[in-house]
């Protein structure tokens, strides 16, 4: 008899603990008196709110997740995402605060799935080093000087190539061409004499990175921890190379940093391995992304195709040398075109969101968010605000040309902000640009199928998007 008693009394105290367990995680308590923490909801215990989250929308519009909560609680909330507290924010001017605060009461975090994939997303020196770095082989004087030429190369060689085939899968091929195009500038890697579609491999890779973290056979993840292997192998195998013949000079992105394992303690040639797994992460995910949304929203938007190509033609008809290659100047020249990339990057929201931990306690507006949580600015409420950008679902390149650049540098934050804003910016922009100008010139496409939006938040194309592409004097 007395067992049972104990039993009962064990299971009446773990009831007792596990509820004021959930009752802490749903209300948890802030140390300060100074502000209380935004409203929001914790979700369930562990997982938090991170489903929700993860539930497909099919639109371009602000996710449901972020405008049903902003409804219910206003423009600065709380939530948890897989297991971590988390202070999602759609205020322009807490948003700003947040941004000039880095390295001095936040820092740079990633999802854990994230920070553990990709070790290189680093802080203070490390951060330094990665951006320069990045800066001065994608930078602007490197597109002027010596990318811009070799990215007409590379884009008339791929649309000479799709207008042989059937169709094409944009998602896939663009993907490809851009894997490939990066890998050369990294360390001359050749593709055509490649024995393994690398591409594939870290395709698969990014696809898994927003997938449940369950390190299990036959789960995606496990499958992304697999083909994220082979290809740091690969790279592992490269790098060792030209270790071992330190007297060979190509002056690319690899030279650059194995030279400067002189100079700087934390470049390992493990480091280096990651650091070109991570430059080539930010590469060719968020460009084709971009690509393959200007191809749907332009096969959706005909007159912004003619207008496009008028800007093209125009630029060919006063070559003086027609067989020339793009200039800087004519790159520059391109204002309808970048008015299109500008609208593309606004509704594409390829970043869902930037991503800081709170290091020491934040004060603002009669809100605390205290050290250890983690802060999302979701800068896609801004590009999709109806205030700054009427009609905003719409697809209207012309809406640019009536913007002040105070409007534009508050409310358009494609590539961040700050001393973190994007290495690759210009890069990305003038490799868009370029492709419009060899694609709307000298070749014709039409959709064949596919092209549905579908934000897992982060944008994706369900079914891909399939073209047909021809040669125009053909
Ligand atoms: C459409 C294409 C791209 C988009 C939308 C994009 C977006 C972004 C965003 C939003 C950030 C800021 C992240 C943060 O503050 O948390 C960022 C940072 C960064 N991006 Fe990109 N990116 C693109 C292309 C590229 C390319 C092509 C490169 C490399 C050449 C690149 C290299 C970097 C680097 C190195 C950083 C970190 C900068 C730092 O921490 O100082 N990105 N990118």
């Amino acid at each position: 008899m007395w067992l049972v008693g104990v039993w009962c009394s064990v299971v009446a105290l773990a009831t007792i603990l596990v509820t004021r367990w959930i009752q802490k995680w749903r209300n948890p308590s802030c140390s300060s008196n100074e502000g209380v923490l935004p409203p929001g909801s914790m979700g369930f215990p562990l997982i938090g709110e991170t489903i929700q989250l993860l539930i497909p929308s099919r639109s371009l519009d602000l996710h449901p997740f972020i405008k049903n909560r902003v409804q219910r609680y206003g423009p600065i909330f709380r939530t948890s995402v897989v297991g971590r507290p988390v202070v999602m924010s759609t205020d322009p001017k807490f948003n700003h605060y947040v941004i000039t605060e880095e390295g001095k009461s936040v820092e740079l975090w990633y999802l854990d799935t994230f920070s553990k994939m990709l070790p290189i997303y680093g802080v203070g020196s490390i951060q330094k080093y990665i951006r320069n770095i990045a800066l001065s082989h994608f930078g602007v004087e490197s597109i002027r000087e010596r990318l811009l030429p070799q990215v007409e190369q590379i884009v008339q060689k791929t649309l000479r190539s799709w207008s042989t085939q059937k169709s094409v899968e944009l998602k896939h091929a663009t993907s490809s061409m851009l894997f490939d195009f990066t890998l050369k500038q990294m360390f001359g890697y050749d593709s055509e004499n490649s024995p393994e579609k690398l591409s594939d491999k870290f395709a698969n890779f990014v696809h898994g990175l927003m997938s449940l973290p369950l390190n299990i056979p036959g789960t995606t993840y496990h499958k992304c921890h697999k083909d994220q292997k082979e290809v740091l192998s690969m790279m592992r195998g490269i790098v060792k190379e030209r270790l071992a013949s330190p007297d060979k000079h190509r002056g690319d992105f690899l030279d650059h940093a194995i030279q400067d394992m002189k100079t700087e303690n934390f470049l390992t040639e493990d480091f280096i391995v990651q650091l070109m797994f991570g430059i080539l992460f930010g590469t060719f995910e968020p460009i084709s992304a971009v690509l393959v949304l200007t191809l749907k929203l332009l096969s959706d938007h005909p007159l912004i195709v003619e207008e496009l190509t008028a800007e093209h033609e125009a630029i060919l008809r006063n070559r003086h040398n027609p067989d020339s290659s793009l200039s800087w100047d004519e790159y520059k020249s391109m204002t309808f075109t970048l008015n299109v990339i500008n609208e593309v990057l606004r509704l594409g929201n390829v970043a869902p969101g930037l991503l800081r931990r709170v290091t020491k306690d934040i004060k603002f507006n009669g809100y605390i968010i205290p050290a250890g949580w983690d802060i999302v600015l979701v800068t896609p409420a801004l590009q999709l605000n109806p205030e700054t950008f009427k009609d905003p679902i719409a697809f209207n390149p012309s809406r640019w040309k009536g913007l002040d650049s105070y409007t534009i540098s508050k409310n358009f934050m494609p590539f961040g902000g700050g001393i973190r804003q994007c290495a690759g910016a210009d890069y990305s922009r003038a490799f868009v640009a370029t492709f419009l100008h060899i694609l709307v010139s000298k070749y014709r496409w039409t959709k064949i199928k596919g092209g549905n939006i579908v934000r897992k938040p982060i944008l994706d194309f369900e079914g891909g998007l399939e073209i047909e592409v021809s040669e125009k004097n053909k």
